[in-house]
């Protein structure tokens, strides 16, 4: 096993005998998002390269650090960049960090990313509060809980249900109103497909009729082993892009766009997510609940 218990706990306490932060929420910023983790103060940056059993980042805009810092005067851990299937990385492997979270006192996940809007009510730039995901790599078993359990960080039938918490959820619904971006903040259903090439039109048709309202390629392998192993889950998902589900229509999309529109809006999530940063003692309060 790549990922064992024992490769967890090494790679945490050799990133705790190297950093004083202990932060309580954990930030992975999705593609074009990696802003995200620039305002902090009295940061400490570790590249991917360096940290004992974590992989690198191949993607162009996943900067493969990962930034320690206090956001007002909360400690904070954020990727900067993130691991994909698409990449060649095993889903333990891609999920491991959200373990490193975990054993090193993390208690909140925010999770970002680029999607492709198939809502036909999304617009581009608009911000999806992500509150369920179809694991569509998962039903054919590419899913990061296969294998032997170790009960160290969860039990062997998770429930998903609840993957996305409703308090943390509805926190964030009410930090968007108060910064007047109620007209650009959603709520949905966010697909995983293993990628990397973007939809045809007969795939994005299927899974906007299955219930999606957004398509990426990342975040539900996160989602999954953080609430395996217990950690409050927030999803921001940043759509880039209409999908296309008609024949006549002619955009093609391209990651280059994605991270045009994912840079253009970061500011905008970056708002919402230092404010909510800002509120974790009421984080903190329904993480103690
Ligand atoms: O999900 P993130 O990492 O934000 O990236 C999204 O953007 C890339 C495609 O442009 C894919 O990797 C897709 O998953
Ligand atoms: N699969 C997929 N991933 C994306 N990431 C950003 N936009 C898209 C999209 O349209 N499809």
């Amino acid at each position: 096993i790549c990922c064992s218990f024992e490769h967890c706990k090494f790679t945490t306490e050799w990133l705790l005998s190297r950093t004083r932060h202990r932060p309580k929420i954990a930030v992975v910023c999705g593609s074009g998002l990696s802003l995200l983790a620039e305002s902090v103060s009295n940061k400490q940056v570790f590249r991917y390269e360096d940290i004992p059993n974590f992989s690198v980042s191949t993607v162009p805009s996943h900067d493969g650090h990962l930034v320690f810092g206090n956001v007002k005067d909360k400690s904070c851990v954020f990727m900067q960049g993130r691991f994909h299937l698409y990449e060649g990385y095993s889903l333990c492997k891609v999920t491991f960090p959200v373990r490193i979270f975990k054993l090193m006192g993390v208690e909140t996940i925010i999770v970002t990313n680029a999607s492709g809007g198939l809502c036909q009510d999304f617009k581009v730039g608009d911000i999806m509060i992500i509150k369920d995901h179809i694991n569509l790599p998962g039903f054919a078993g590419q899913h990061p809980l296969c294998g032997p359990n170790d009960e160290r960080f969860g039990i062997r039938f998770p429930c998903m249900s609840d993957a996305y918490s409703k308090e943390l959820r509805k926190l964030v619904l009410n930090i968007s109103a108060e910064l007047g971006y109620s007209n650009f903040v959603r709520e949905g259903v966010y697909c995983m497909v293993s990628g990397p090439n973007f939809e045809t039109i007969a795939e994005a048709r299927m899974l906007h009729i299955l219930g999606s309202d957004s398509v990426g390629m990342s975040t539900v392998p996160e989602v999954t082993v953080a609430k395996h192993c217990g950690l409050r889950v927030l999803g921001l998902s940043l759509i880039t892009n209409k999908v296309s589900l008609d024949y006549s229509r002619e955009e093609k999309v391209n990651h280059e766009e994605v991270l045009h529109i994912s840079k253009m809006r970061a500011e905008m999530l970056q708002k919402v997510l230092n404010t909510f940063i800002a509120r974790s003692h009421q984080v903190e309060a329904i993480n103690s609940n």
